[in-house]
């Protein structure tokens, strides 16, 4: 799903308005039936008071209209307008008109400097001062409404956007955003809703299809893609009937050192779980008995360091190497590093000490193959990027890296972002109970399992990000956040891929749906 700038949505909404012969006051009447419909199927008529803040742009018009519907439903409604200024949007004023069709209670104009209303616990705020069209941070008594709003124990609904966030642009820390707990967004989620920063403002969020014009959302080169199930679906390959375990690729990990014997275990584990035809584990010579009786199925070659990996010697051909879990960063494991990867020739999954290691020797960047995959936390990104001022910034960097090295980026965090050039692909799967150490080191095997099995650089990132997210979803079904360890979220590895293909009423094998 495409994730578009707030200048974009303006231009779709005006094609919309254009190639559908309707006018935009239609397309507002649209919008706020399909929110409405949404809310009333939550609460079903439920008589609790309902307090609908509106702007007087076009989202106080949705705000209104919605405020319409919900009146002519039986609901107990009391609408504000936010009275600021003079400059009221004409669909505002056919919206703010209509609403005396319905009811005697004019919306109560607020004229922005007197006290508040009163917000009791019981109450649903509905917001609706501002959406897209926000161009500046608030300030003065809005500001002051908006941290109002927030200090209220009330569910808080927002309509398109919480007022007081951008869509797509860098805040100040002290800037004023309603903290919603859930937002219902028109057509794209705005890229906000994503980042670390600001992401937390928006509650939980529906994407609400307002049908804006196709041949626009077609064409138009969005900010950055949200992997949606669908894509996932698509992204799978198959396994095919006539085939053996040299069709699917040889996994070669090098990671762990003493004290870290664990993340060979998990990033060859996870590489195992997730399809890879062999799985080779390059370790220290002391983690051979661990490692092996950890994962029967995973061969080992062991390098003549004990407790580190100091060399790296094999008569290995056509694997896939994952690089850098639990490696530290001693001097010979440093050279051994540069020897693996100045050697390989097909794109390298690197990890943890292994960005560090790059970090430090920046001249070994041009040694990588192309479309090598880099899956560095905030921490070794840093390392990586130098400081960035915000969330935006941090993009903007990344972009700038991936182009000037031909490397694939993948920024994990809550929404992990993998940056291709100027590509830019969300994750919306995971869970707070991935926050565990070792799921990063079962994410790099994952992604060199499906490039080993012959998906394309990007789309064996993009997909192992996505099952990755949703293997931790899937399993804490059991075990909840709290119960989450890394080799839990491998092990359902499997079951994820099941799922992604299962009908949520009719489970049913894999298949694909083109
Ligand atoms: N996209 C779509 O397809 C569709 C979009 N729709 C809806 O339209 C919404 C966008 O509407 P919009 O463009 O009228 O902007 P909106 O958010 O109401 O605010 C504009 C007003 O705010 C003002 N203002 C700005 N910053 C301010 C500040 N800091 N402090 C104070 N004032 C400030 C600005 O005034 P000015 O900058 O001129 O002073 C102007 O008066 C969108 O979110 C969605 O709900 C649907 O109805 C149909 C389909
Ligand atoms: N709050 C969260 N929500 C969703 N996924 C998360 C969250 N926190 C961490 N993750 C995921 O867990 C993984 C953590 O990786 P990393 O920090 O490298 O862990 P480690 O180094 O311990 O292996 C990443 O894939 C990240 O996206
Ligand atoms: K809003």
């Amino acid at each position: 799903m495409k994730i578009l700038s707030a200048q974009q949505l303006a231009e779709a909404d005006k094609s919309t308005i254009d190639k559908q012969q309707i006018s935009s006051n239609d397309l507002m009447e649209r919008v706020a039936t399909l929110v409405f419909e949404r809310i009333h199927q939550r609460l079903n008529g439920a008589p609790v008071p309902i307090k609908i803040f509106c702007g007087i742009g076009n989202n106080g018009g949705d705000g209104l209209a919605i405020a319409r519907h919900m009146i002519q439903h039986g609901y107990q409604v009391t609408v504000y307008v936010t009275n600021c200024s003079k400059k009221r949007s004409p669909d505002f004023l056919v919206n703010y008109d209509r609403i005396k069709d319905v009811t005697n209670d004019w919306p109560i104009l607020l004229s922005c400097k007197e006290d508040f209303p009163e917000i009791s616990s019981q109450d649903i705020i509905i917001d609706a001062i501002f959406g897209t069209g926000i161009n500046r941070a608030l300030d003065g008594w809005m500001a002051d409404l908006i941290h109002y709003l927030n200090e209220s124990k009330t569910f808080k609904v927002a309509v398109d956007m919480p007022s007081g966030l951008y869509a797509n642009t860098a805040h100040k820390k002290e800037d004023a955003i309603l903290k919603a707990d859930h937002t219902f967004t028109f057509q794209t989620p705005k890229l906000s809703f994503f980042l670390p920063e600001t992401g937390d403002n928006v509650g939980t969020f529906e994407v609400i299809n307002i049908g804006l014009d196709p041949e626009y959302m077609m064409q138009v080169a969005p900010l950055a893609q949200v992997i949606s199930r669908e894509a996932a679906q698509n992204m799978y390959q198959p396994r095919k009937k006539f085939t053996h375990k040299g069709n699917y690729g040889h996994v070669l990990t090098f990671a762990g050192s003493k004290g870290k014997m664990g993340a060979a275990v998990l990033s060859a584990g996870a590489a195992i779980n997730a399809g890879a035809g062999k799985v080779t584990a390059y370790i220290p010579e002391d983690g051979n008995v661990m490692l092996q009786s950890s994962l029967p199925e995973v061969m080992t070659l062991q390098s003549e360091g004990e407790d580190h990996i100091t060399d790296f010697e094999h008569s290995l051909k056509d694997t896939v190497l994952c690089i850098g879990p639990g490696i530290g960063t001693e001097k010979d494991t440093c050279s051994a590093f540069a020897k693996a990867v100045i050697k390989q020739s097909s794109p390298i999954v690197i990890d943890a000490d292994g960005i560090l290691i790059l970090a430090q020797q920046p001249e070994l960047l041009k040694d990588l193959p192309k479309d090598s995959i880099l899956t560095p936390h905030d921490g070794e990104l840093k390392q990586l990027l130098g400081e960035w001022k915000d969330d935006y910034e941090r993009l903007e960097k990344a972009q700038e890296f991936s182009k000037e090295h031909n490397l694939i980026l993948v920024l994990k965090g809550a929404h992990t972002i993998t940056v291709a050039g100027s590509s830019q692909y969300v994750n919306d799967t995971g869970n707070p109970g991935m926050a565990t150490a070792g799921s990063g080191d079962v994410l790099s095997g994952v992604i060199a399992a499906f490039l080993a099995q012959g998906y394309d650089p990007l789309t064996a990132t993009v997909f192992a990000v996505y099952i990755h997210g949703a293997s931790g979803d899937l399993a804490a079904q059991t075990y909840a956040h709290e119960g989450l360890k890394a080799s839990v979220i491998s092990n359902f590895i499997g079951a994820s891929i099941l799922q992604l293909f299962r009908n949520p009423q009719q489970p049913q094998e894999p298949q694909r749906t083109q």
